[in-house]
């Protein structure tokens, strides 16, 4: 099966949460997720995750840490999700693909509906 390779930012600011809901038209329809997506050819982690936040969200990111990857397989395909925490740097927010964002504090974060492989990168932060 197709392994898709992914990152997405847990972009942090004034102690709350940067998260996104995917559209109806998108796979994984209306879950929650951390902005992001697939890593092109010849693209280092880091470089992939500045380029899809500044595509998807209009603004400018600076990375922290990474944490570590979770792994899940969906029906019909498998990814492999790289988590950074970074820090909103530059811009306003202005949404290209997903349907709406909020910024989160940490307590409320687990009442979302994720996308699964979301979930244990969620728990890995908030016991950080
Ligand atoms: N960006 C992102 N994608 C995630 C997360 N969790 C998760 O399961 N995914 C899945 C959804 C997508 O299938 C894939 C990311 O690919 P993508 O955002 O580049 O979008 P895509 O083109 O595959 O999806 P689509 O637009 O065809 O629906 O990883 C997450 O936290 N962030």
């Amino acid at each position: 099966m197709k392994i898709l390779k992914v990152t997405c930012a847990i972009i942090e600011k004034g102690g709350q949460t940067l998260v996104v809901q995917r559209s109806n038209k998108m796979k994984l329809p209306l879950k929650w997720e951390f902005p992001g997506g697939k890593i092109e050819e010849n693209e280092s982690e880091e470089e992939c995750i500045i380029r899809e936040i500044k595509e998807e969200l209009n603004i400018e990111i600076e990375l922290i840490s990474r944490l570590a990857t979770s792994n899940f397989n969906y029906s019909n395909f498998s990814i492999q999700l790289v988590p950074f925490i970074a820090r909103h740097t530059k811009g306003v927010i202005r949404l290209s693909e997903h349907k709406q964002y909020l910024w989160m504090s940490n307590k409320n974060l687990k009442n979302l509906d994720w996308a699964e492989a979301d979930i244990p990168i969620v728990n890995e932060y908030l016991n950080l």
